[in-house]
């Protein structure tokens, strides 16, 4: 028999660092002094489990996999489970700061947290994910709870996921607990419109963004960096909006067309084939050449600092629109911004899928349903409001969208910490 011996973590990026600086500028633009800025760059709580797994083949390997509670003043906490090789602590830590920021913006009352495991789901039976995920969320279990901590999809994990977390949970609990995750299948009180609500958001608030640089979304220009949950849609919703996305990627490889892509051919073709490579309708390109694309818009939507200095320099897009996560790193951000690069920031940009998953918590606590058009009105309201409210505070404080985004939901947070009592 084979024992795999966990992995040492990576250390070679470190997106906690760029969390932690932007937390830093709000605190000095909101004047709240260092006190608070260490009290709200410390998660309150966070745990680190081990997974022994049996293989399909009868080895035995040993992941680890984390929960991060960065806060919850305003309410539960709230944020996805990616499984990912790259998943590291730091890296949780920060995706969970980031949906802290995120839920107090579009002003859903929840905290943020985080998870994930470190594996490439890719290399793994789905008899071996669900071993996985049952086991992960054991060891989490005394942390979540739909008045707790309530996790989500993120990378690497989809409906099935959220499935197996929801089962197991509520086997620990005698009885079915829909509200304890968000992103589940309709048949177990998933909401009508969560799948593409991620890409729906990005796209409402992206074409403002357009319109807001003097460009008519109707035949403007887009790429798209990966074509998973979030790029997909964007890609599809994009067109619908009248968008010639030119270019796509996935880990895989890219394809683009001047004329513009053919997105429900290429969707057939991925669901095909599982990947963009060698789609019909384009010609291939390497997958960094997507990001530096000449088109009016680009929608990275795949993992963490993709836009570095390193390249932020040749990003001809006039407006980014953060699908992923964490995509422009804090460095970048500062070329971007002095080349007139407009950057809608990810907590703004990509947090249609909270919105939508509080639509499903709120209706799985009732047990009453929404109609799909109900669902995706609210949502693109709440990203239009939210839109329309950073930007007359960013235009008003002279700060970035990020900066200004920022401000607007440490403001949120650290009032809930002042009215329940800051320093006990
Ligand atoms: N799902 C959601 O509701 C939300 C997700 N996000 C963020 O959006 C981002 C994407 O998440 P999601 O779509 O759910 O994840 P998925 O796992 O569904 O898709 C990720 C996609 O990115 C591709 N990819 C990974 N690395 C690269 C790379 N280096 N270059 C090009 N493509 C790459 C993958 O390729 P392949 O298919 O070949 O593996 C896949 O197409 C993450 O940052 C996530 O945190 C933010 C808010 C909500
Ligand atoms: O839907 C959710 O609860 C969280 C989604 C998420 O992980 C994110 O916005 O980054």
């Amino acid at each position: 028999m084979t024992v795999t011996i966990e992995k040492p973590e990576a250390t070679e990026t470190n997106v906690l660092d760029d969390a932690r600086t932007q937390l830093a500028q709000a605190v000095e633009v909101l004047g709240l002094g260092p006190e608070v800025h260490a009290m709200l760059a410390a998660p309150r709580r966070e745990v680190s489990v081990s997974i022994p797994l049996r293989r399909d083949d009868g080895s035995v390997e040993v992941l680890r996999g984390y929960r991060v509670q960065h806060n919850y003043s305003r309410g539960p906490g709230k944020g996805g489970v990616r499984f990912d090789a790259r998943v590291d602590l730091d890296e949780v830590r920060a995706l969970a700061m980031w949906m802290t920021w995120k839920c107090a913006l579009l002003d859903v009352p929840y905290g943020g947290a985080k998870g994930g495991v470190r594996v490439d789901p890719r290399g793994y039976s789905k008899a071996e994910l669900e071993r996985i995920t049952r086991r992960y969320t054991s060891e989490i279990a005394p942390l979540i709870g739909p008045n707790q901590d309530i996790p989500a999809p993120d990378v690497g994990t989809d409906e099935q996921t959220m499935a197996w977390m929801m089962d197991t949970y509520s086997v620990g609990r005698g009885h079915t607990v829909l509200g304890v995750v968000t992103g589940k299948p309709i048949s177990v009180g998933g909401s009508l419109g969560r799948a593409g609500s991620t890409s729906r958001g990005v796209v409402a608030v992206a074409v403002e963004a357009l319109r807001h640089v003097g460009i008519a979304p109707e035949g403007a220009t887009a790429a798209v960096q990966g074509f998973g949950k979030v790029g997909r849609g964007a890609a599809r919703f994009l067109a619908q909006e009248g968008v010639r996305v030119l270019a796509v990627s996935d880990v895989n490889g890219a394809v683009h067309t001047a004329d513009g892509l053919d997105i429900a051919a290429l969707e057939a073709y991925v669901d095909v084939t599982g990947s963009v490579v060698d789609f019909p309708g384009g010609a291939p390109i390497q997958s960094e050449e997507v990001l530096t694309a000449d088109v009016d818009l680009l929608v990275p939507a795949a993992v963490e600092g993709v836009i570095h200095t390193g390249n932020a320099g040749q990003v001809r897009a006039r407006v980014v629109a953060e699908g992923a996560n964490g995509p422009v790193t804090t460095a970048a951000d500062e070329v971007l911004s002095a080349n007139g690069v407009l950057v809608v920031p990810d907590i703004l940009a990509n947090a249609g899928g909270v919105v939508v998953s509080y639509f499903e918590w709120v209706q799985a606590n009732q047990s009453y349903w929404w109609s799909e058009a109900e669902v995706d009105e609210r949502l693109v309201e709440r990203m239009i409001r939210a839109w329309n409210d950073v930007l007359a505070y960013a235009t008003a404080n002279q700060l970035s969208l990020r900066l200004a985004a920022t401000c607007m939901a440490v403001e949120r947070v650290y009032r809930a910490h002042e009215v329940r009592g800051l320093y006990p």
